[in-house]
């Protein structure tokens, strides 16, 4: 649904230039909620905006829906654009207008005539379960409720993609909740692709199918969020699941564990103990449902230096499991075995 090319921005101010996104690729297939990750200052907006060119990128290409933006001019840009939702942290509201005046503005602009207006102003407040308040102003309704608003004004030109700025960053936990619940429930009823940008680990957790990790402009891993829970190293999860530093006692060793679907639902660490008489000390871990699969992280000590633990390993890795040893000072060549 949206395939994003070589992509390229570069900022240019008072003599200095940025290069905010450098060479990114990413696809978001239709009907998957994907997320971008990053710290403060990585490009996630820049990127997010070059999807429907709020920003014009330097180089690359971004097909929506089988169109090339770059390519559209005129009305045959606006169009393309209508197809594209896209709602903002701090909502973007009009504190003038009602609630059902803020829904009302975006068909206003695209020419729709008062009656169709009115129905669909009902309708998209429907959705959002907002239809008591079509009549407040936004400064008398909650945070979550002015995304809910943000989002039905989003969703006035039945888009098919919707773009999101960390939408729940301003929001107290219950609330980005019910707003990530009501995100799902948008993509599951309308098919909608969304695309969204983020720094909580939560909502990479509780909606998205796919995520990307993005760092200096680059992406350095993308895939579907339990593929990428299983790969060792990953960043992602490091972030769903931080553990504490560990430290280890002398002449043994240390390895994180991350298991994901089937693998999560065995007791590896007794089988493990068990077929090789060891003892195994859990030094720190963390299960959740992410979606809908079991997975989760474990950082365990087992005797003896990697050489002694080499059939350990490939044993937990056999069973399935993502496995890397984290002793500090250890060198990958340690590992006889390093599948
Ligand atoms: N309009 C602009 N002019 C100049 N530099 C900019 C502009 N917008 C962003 N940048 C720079 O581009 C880089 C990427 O910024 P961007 O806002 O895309 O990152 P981000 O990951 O979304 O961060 P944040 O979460 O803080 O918004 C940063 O170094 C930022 O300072």
């Amino acid at each position: 649904m949206i395939q994003i090319e070589k992509l390229r921005k570069v900022y240019r101010a008072r003599g200095r230039e940025v290069t905010a996104v450098d060479g990114v690729d990413l696809t978001v297939a239709e009907g998957e909620v994907f997320g971008v990750l990053g710290r403060s200052g990585a490009g996630k907006s820049t990127l997010l905006r070059c999807v429907n060119l709020l920003e014009r990128p330097d180089a690359g290409r971004v097909r929506v829906g089988g169109r090339d933006l770059l390519a559209l001019r005129g009305p045959a840009l606006r169009r393309a654009r209508q197809g594209i939702g896209m709602i903002h942290q701090h909502f973007g509201l009009l504190g003038s207008r009602t609630v059902a005046g803020n829904v009302a503005f975006p068909l206003e602009v695209m020419g729709v005539p008062r009656a169709e207006r009115a129905a669909r102003v009902d309708e998209l407040l429907e959705l959002v379960g907002l239809t008591e308040h079509a009549r407040a102003h936004p400064a008398r309704i909650s945070g979550g409720q002015k995304q809910r608003v943000g989002i039905a004004r989003a969703l006035a030109g039945r888009p098919k993609v919707l773009l999101s700025d960390e939408a729940t960053s301003a929001l107290d936990p219950a609330t980005t909740a019910s707003i990530l619940e009501l995100l799902r429930d948008l993509n599951r009823r309308l098919g909608l692709t969304i695309l969204l940008i983020t720094h909580e680990m939560e909502v990479v957790k509780r909606i998205c199918d796919s995520a990307a990790v993005m760092r200096d402009g680059r992406i350095i891993e993308s895939g579907p969020v339990t593929g990428l829970l299983a790969r060792p190293g990953s960043e992602l999860t490091q972030g769903l699941f931080p553990l504490p530093p560990a430290v280890p006692r002398a002449g043994s060793t240390v390895v994180e564990v991350t298991f994901a679907g089937g693998a999560a639902d065995r007791p590896f660490v007794s089988a493990l103990a068990r077929r090789f008489s060891v003892d195994v000390t859990i030094l720190g871990g963390a299960v959740e449902t992410v979606g809908g699969e079991r997975v989760g992280r474990l950082r365990l000590e087992l005797p003896g230096g990697p050489s002694a633990n080499t059939a350990r390993l490939a044993f937990l890795r056999e069973s399935g499991l993502a496995v890397e040893v984290t002793t500090p000072g250890w060198a990958p060549a340690d590992e006889e075995d390093p599948r």
